[in-house]
């Protein structure tokens, strides 16, 4: 059984891309209204719609830090951006549900999601997804790896050099493959259970549905969020 080790490039990959995924968190003052505003359906979703939007900006500025992400097509990156949003946002939810709030904001978070006038169909998936990314126990390297390669997946809609993609997604792979054999040795099967997350998939096409139903019910979202999904 060889030794698992990672080497100097990918520790220095490793820590690029923790830096900028610790440098770009929600700013406090969005994260901080979660537990001031009063608690009506409305209110919620306009908080809920704030901190979406502040999650895309968050989401931008740290796929900007990727290493090798701005070298790719700017087309490409447009439609990597705009192809993996609301799977990023998941992922990053996920986290900061699961553990990242300070006590309280979580609870009050989840309060304000399942009182957003959201449908039952799409909360039920999304508080499974959310828990069983707690279970996952990721560490910090995890979560920024397993986001980067969400992000660099090169069969989105519109991508045109996808290799040059699948090129930088697999070297994040690899790195993420050893990361996980050493730091979870007690679980050989974690890398595995990483991959799994194909829940995100479906969440992504829930996440579709729940925009629409938001817009026929006359919600307003930002511009950026209309922008990054493609909403009139
Ligand atoms: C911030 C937040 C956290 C957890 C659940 C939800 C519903 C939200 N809010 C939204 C999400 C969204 C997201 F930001 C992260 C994860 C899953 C998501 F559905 N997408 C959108 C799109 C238009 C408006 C809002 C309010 N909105």
């Amino acid at each position: 059984k060889e030794k698992v080790e990672i080497t100097k490039e990918q520790r220095a990959l490793i820590k690029a891309i923790l830096a900028a995924y610790d440098r770009h968190q929600i700013p406090q003052d969005v994260t901080k209204k979660l537990l001031q505003e009063q608690y009506s359906a409305e209110e919620n979703f306009l908080l809920l719609t704030e901190v979406a939007t502040s999650q895309v900006q968050v989401l931008v500025e740290f796929t900007k830090n990727i290493p090798g992400f701005l070298s790719l097509d700017r087309e490409d990156q447009i439609a990597l951006l705009k192809g993996s949003a609301v799977e990023a946002m998941f992922l990053r939810s996920a986290q900061v549900l699961s553990k990242k709030m300070p006590s309280g904001h979580t609870e009050v978070l989840e309060e304000r999601i399942r009182k957003s006038g959201m449908s039952e169909e799409f909360m039920t998936p999304m508080f499974n997804f959310y828990k069983s990314i707690g279970e996952l126990h990721m560490t910090q390297e995890e979560q920024a790896l397993l986001t980067t390669i969400t992000i660099l997946t090169p069969d989105r809609p519109y991508v045109k050099s996808h290799e040059a993609v699948e090129r930088l997604q697999e070297t994040m792979l690899n790195v993420l493959r050893k990361l996980c054999v050493l730091q979870h040795p007690q679980e050989p099967q974690y890398f595995a259970r990483l991959g799994r997350l194909t829940e995100l998939r479906t969440l992504h096409h829930y996440h579709a549905e729940m925009l629409t139903s938001w817009k026929t019910n006359d919600h307003k979202f930002t511009p950026l969020l209309c922008e990054i999904w493609d909403v009139q």
